[in-house]
């Protein structure tokens, strides 16, 4: 089999939880070859978000030209995005250089509460880069924020949300319903005509940070590999779940999830 390569589109998290940190880890697990194109780093730890440092246009622009020009991707991951001018660009050169799998987690903000894409690039995102993916991820918070909605609070209204966040044009919406309260920490996924539940027990744990750029990121790798979207998931699932029960109790805040506990799983 072919070397599967993965890029993330991402910020830095100088506290290695999330961001480029936890998609590279992710994609070394899954026995996939990662690179990255850095939007912005970010001063960050356990407790929180201390400063974000966008990064220029051009920077942005010549990382992307650099790797997708000569090395190439099977899979596409984009996390923390920064501006609408930011996502402007991506949009641009991805269709330039052409692109296989496109996953999209809409990180708007950390969990801690810090904006990490500006307000109004949400509009952007919607409108440039949403209808090019294979995939888009949010999670409860980004979902209501998209739609412009009350809070979602009910997998009834997970259901009602993933549908309508389909009519947005990505082929799949998975709805992450880890901030939801209730034994199981549910998933939707839903490709326009089929709606599939991924369930896994909660785990009572303090140290998820980076769950949700883990298990995007997993799902590009899986997709470069050559699966098909619920498989994909599958495996993603998987592997956050294993990564989310071993999260690492360091720092004074939540900790980081454990990249290598899927590789251990017995
Ligand atoms: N306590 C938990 N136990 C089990 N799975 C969880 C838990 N918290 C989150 N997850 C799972 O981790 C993944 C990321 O979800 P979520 O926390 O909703 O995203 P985000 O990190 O973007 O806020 C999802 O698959 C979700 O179901
Ligand atoms: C650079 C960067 N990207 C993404 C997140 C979201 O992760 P979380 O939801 O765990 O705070 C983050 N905190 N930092």
């Amino acid at each position: 089999m072919t070397l599967a390569k993965v890029l993330t589109i991402a910020g830095s998290d100088s506290g290695g939880g999330a961001g480029i940190q936890a998609d590279l880890k992710t994609f070394q697990e899954l026995d996939t070859y990662g690179m990255s194109v850095i939007t912005a780093i970010t001063a960050q730890n356990t407790r929180g978000v201390q400063a974000v440092f966008p990064v220029q246009l051009e920077a942005l622009r010549a990382q992307l030209e650099s790797v997708l020009s000569d090395i190439g991707a099977h899979s596409v991951k984009t996390g923390m995005l920064v501006s609408a001018e930011h996502i402007q660009i991506i949009a641009e050169l991805l269709s330039t250089y052409g692109y296989n799998n496109l996953v999209i987690d809409p990180v708007l903000g950390s969990t801690t509460g810090s904006e990490l894409t500006k307000q109004e690039a949400i509009h952007e995102l919607k409108t440039t880069l949403w209808p090019m993916a294979t995939v888009v991820t949010p999670n409860l918070i980004e979902a209501a924020r998209i739609l412009e909605t009350a809070p979602i609070e009910t997998v009834q209204e997970m259901e009602e949300a993933v549908y309508q966040l389909h009519e947005l044009g990505a082929s799949n919406i998975l709805l992450k319903g880890g901030h939801l309260p209730g034994e199981e920490s549910i998933d939707l996924l839903y490709d326009g005509q089929n709606l599939t539940h991924f369930s896994q027990k909660r785990i009572n744990q303090a140290n998820t940070h980076g769950t949700g750029c883990t298990l995007a990121s997993a799902i590009a790798a899986e997709l470069a590999k050559g699966a098909d979207i619920i498989d994909a998931v599958e495996t993603a699932k998987a592997f956050v779940t294993c990564a989310i029960k071993e999260g690492f109790s360091i720092g004074n805040g939540a900790g980081p999830v454990n990249h290598s506990a899927y590789r251990r799983r017995s």
